[in-house]
């Protein structure tokens, strides 16, 4: 449903996204993982057109992208700032107007669900329950696509499977997500797709379970008869093979063999 080809955007003549591709197919969720300032937050704030992009496409559903298609998306930004005056209620009226598709039954089933005052302004909410608050109006816009930037940092446990449970939900009623994370082992658990993203490039993507079907991990000493080495994992080889050598990787190792390449992880040799 959303497709990203070569994407690249610059700053001051600095380029910080060089060739950004993914596809996020409708009910699927792409998590985009990648290090601190690869790219994850400006590849979100070019697809809602917060950033004009510098090369590359952005097609919804085979069609250019452009503000006509903006009603399509929801996006929980990364830094959760809020109006300072207004209350949950303002929110409401707001979001409801933006979204033609707005589904008036979600919103109550949530405010219900969690107990939320919405004559209280959103500023005093805690960080956990803010957050909640925005997924929950993003999901109640009904918008076709969901961009979420960060959404289950700095919260509590029972708070962040609640926010997993509402994305995968939200993914089975055949919408499309897109989350930026650092948290692998969440994303494992709830995520259908992997985009890495290393200094404005995607330089790995597939569904979770096919990658982790094509990859092993070898531990030294183990002979690699068939196959390419893609990193370093601690002491231990990441390799893309089909054959049944060494052990098939949990997402982090994945994650963490094409973020490192081939170079020693230690400063000290
Ligand atoms: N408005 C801006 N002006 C100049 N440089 C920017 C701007 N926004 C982002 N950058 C730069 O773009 C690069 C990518 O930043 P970005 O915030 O997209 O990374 P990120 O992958 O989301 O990082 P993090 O995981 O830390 O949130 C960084 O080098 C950042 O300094």
């Amino acid at each position: 449903m959303l497709r990203i080809e070569s994407l690249k955007k610059s700053f001051n003549g600095k380029f910080v996204l060089t060739d950004v591709n993914f596809t996020i197919k409708r009910g699927e969720i792409l998590a985009l993982v990648g290090p601190n300032g690869a790219g994850k937050t400006t590849t979100i704030n070019c697809i809602t057109g917060v950033f004009p992009k510098d090369g590359g496409k952005i097609y919804f559903e085979d069609e250019e992208f452009t503000e006509i298609h903006k009603e399509k998306i929801a996006v929980v930004p990364e830094d959760r700032v809020v109006f300072p005056k207004l209350n949950g209620k303002d929110y409401y009226k707001l979001w409801s107007t933006l979204y033609s598709s707005w589904n008036e039954k979600v919103f109550e089933r949530f405010i219900a669900k969690y107990n939320f005052n919405l004559s209280q302004r959103i500023e005093t909410y805690s960080i956990g329950m803010k957050t909640l608050f925005l997924v929950g109006l993003a999901v109640s816009s009904g918008a076709e696509i969901l961009l979420l930037d960060e959404p289950t940092q700095h919260l509590d446990p029972t708070i962040r499977i609640e926010i997993m449970k509402i994305i995968r939900d939200y993914a089975e009623t055949g919408k499309s997500v897109l989350v930026s994370s650092h948290e692998i082992f969440e994303l494992e658990e709830y995520a259908d797709n992997i985009a890495i993203i290393k200094e404005g490039r995607v330089i790995f993507t597939d569904s979770i379970d096919h990658a982790k079907e094509t990859h092993k991990i070898l531990s030294s000493g183990e002979e690699l008869t068939d196959g390419t080495i893609i990193g370093l994992v601690k002491n231990e080889l990441l390799v893309k093979t089909d054959i049944e050598i060494g052990r098939y990787p949990k997402l982090s190792e994945i994650v963490i063999g094409y973020l490192t390449g081939k170079q020693s992880s230690n400063i000290f040799e």
